[in-house]
């Protein structure tokens, strides 16, 4: 089953510009792939696209299953808990700690005071935050908080991550440390979209390649098996 599908879709920004023209593609349940191009081809809008936070001017979209062309706006928030997303300024919350930054998603949605705490531990401990749930964003390095970032973008166990060049602010070794917590998520059924213009860490994980330039999709790189 595919957890996106895009079906010639175009994206014209208010002003005018065309970010996207006719893209088609298909990311199945499960799967990981990597969305590379220079700046300004239009990853970022891609992403916001099938995170539902901008819509297409034209083309039919499809995300975890509906029909999401023309949904409306008040179906879209019980969508988004189904996709996880990952900014690379990690966005937290600089007022409020480690804890309640992971929790929001789950406060947001309604979810009793026992499982938010139950569910927001797992997510702390999957990243390696579990000691530091008290903290304040301010106090934690780069690659904790982007730590923190995955951990809110999990903790509603969505079908789908989409991640905007995490590793954008991070060092070799930190930005190989987070994907290896992408690959972790995606063991465990996760698909994973990730926008980076790192093509050496994208070379060393050989996995599926989407590249685009001046919006539009050029031909992939097939998987290279591990
Ligand atoms: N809200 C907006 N309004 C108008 N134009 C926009 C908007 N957002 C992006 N664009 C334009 O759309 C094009 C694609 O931008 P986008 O941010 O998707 O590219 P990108 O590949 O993510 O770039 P970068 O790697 O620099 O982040 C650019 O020309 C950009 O100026």
């Amino acid at each position: 089953m595919a957890v996106v599908e895009l079906h010639h879709v175009f994206k014209r920004y208010p002003q005018g510009h065309e970010a996207l023209r006719d893209i088609n593609l298909t990311l199945e349940a499960g799967e990981m792939a990597f969305l590379t191009g220079h700046s300004g081809a239009g990853k970022s809008t891609l992403l916001k696209l099938i995170a539902l936070m901008e819509r297409p001017s034209q083309g039919q979209m499809f995300v975890a299953g509906r029909n999401v062309t023309k949904i409306r706006r008040r179906q879209i928030p019980f969508l988004r808990r189904r996709v996880g997303v990952i900014f690379q300024d990690h966005r937290l919350l600089f007022d409020r700690d480690v804890y309640t930054n992971v929790a929001l998603p789950l406060i947001i949605a309604g979810f009793r005071h026992q499982e938010v705490g139950r569910r927001v531990r797992a997510a702390l401990d999957m990243v390696g935050l579990l000691d530091k749930e008290r903290r304040y964003p301010i106090t934690l390095s780069g690659g904790e908080a982007q730590r923190v970032g995955i951990a809110r973008a999990v903790v509603n166990k969505p079908d789908l991550l989409l991640a905007d060049e995490p590793t954008g602010n991070l060092d070799p070794a930190l930005s190989r440390e987070i994907m290896g917590l992408f690959e972790q998520f995606n063991q465990v059924g996760v698909a994973t979209l990730i926008a980076s213009h790192d093509l050496d860490l994208i070379g060393q994980l050989g996995r599926r390649t989407l590249s685009l330039r001046e919006g539009r999709l050029l031909g992939e790189r097939a998987e290279v098996p591990a």
